[in-house]
């Protein structure tokens, strides 16, 4: 819930590109052939119409019960890796390797925040805190 909760707010991708190759509708949007589109996740990720009015809060519990309930089983609602054909083939492996990475931190430290932090996500190729993230980490074991 926590990896999904923050894929969604600060996912690294800001946008998928994509070619269209043949003349579309959406609606009432009608696509030109030749032409490149950047399908924004971030600004669907940020939808208050999909995420109700606490959008931009941090709420790891809209996931308790998985993806497609959360997104009412609309896959265009939350897609941090992508999707379609050409989506990300990372997904599972960088899913795993981050939670093997937290429980190795948690099962040794707790972790707060420092004072000096300073929240702000930037758009620098991919998503990114502009000034870091200062964190105080304790040891759980007396002798680490
Ligand atoms: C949190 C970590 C990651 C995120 C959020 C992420 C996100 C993405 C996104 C949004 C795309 C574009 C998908 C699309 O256009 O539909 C992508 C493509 C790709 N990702 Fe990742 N990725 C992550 C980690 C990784 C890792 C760890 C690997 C490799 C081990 C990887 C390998 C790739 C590759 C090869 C593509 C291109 C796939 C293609 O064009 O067919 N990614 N990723």
């Amino acid at each position: 819930m926590i990896i999904y909760e923050t894929l969604r707010l600060y996912g690294p991708s800001n946008g998928l590109q994509r070619r269209v190759t043949r003349e579309v509708q959406l609606g009432k949007l009608v696509l030109p052939a030749n032409i490149d589109i950047l399908v924004q996740n971030i600004a669907l990720h940020n939808d208050p119409c999909q995420w109700g009015d606490d959008v931009h809060l941090f709420k790891p519990e809209r996931f308790e019960e998985g993806i497609a309930k959360t997104t009412n089983y609309n896959a265009a609602a939350f897609f941090p890796f992508g999707l379609g054909p050409r989506s990300c083939v990372g997904m599972s492996f960088a899913i795993t390797e981050t939670k093997v990475a937290l429980s190795m931190i948690l099962q040794r430290y707790t972790i707060t925040l420092s004072p000096a932090y300073v929240h702000s996500p930037m758009p620098i190729l991919a998503i990114r805190p502009q000034h870091g993230i200062q964190v105080i980490l304790k040891s759980l074991h007396n002798n680490a």
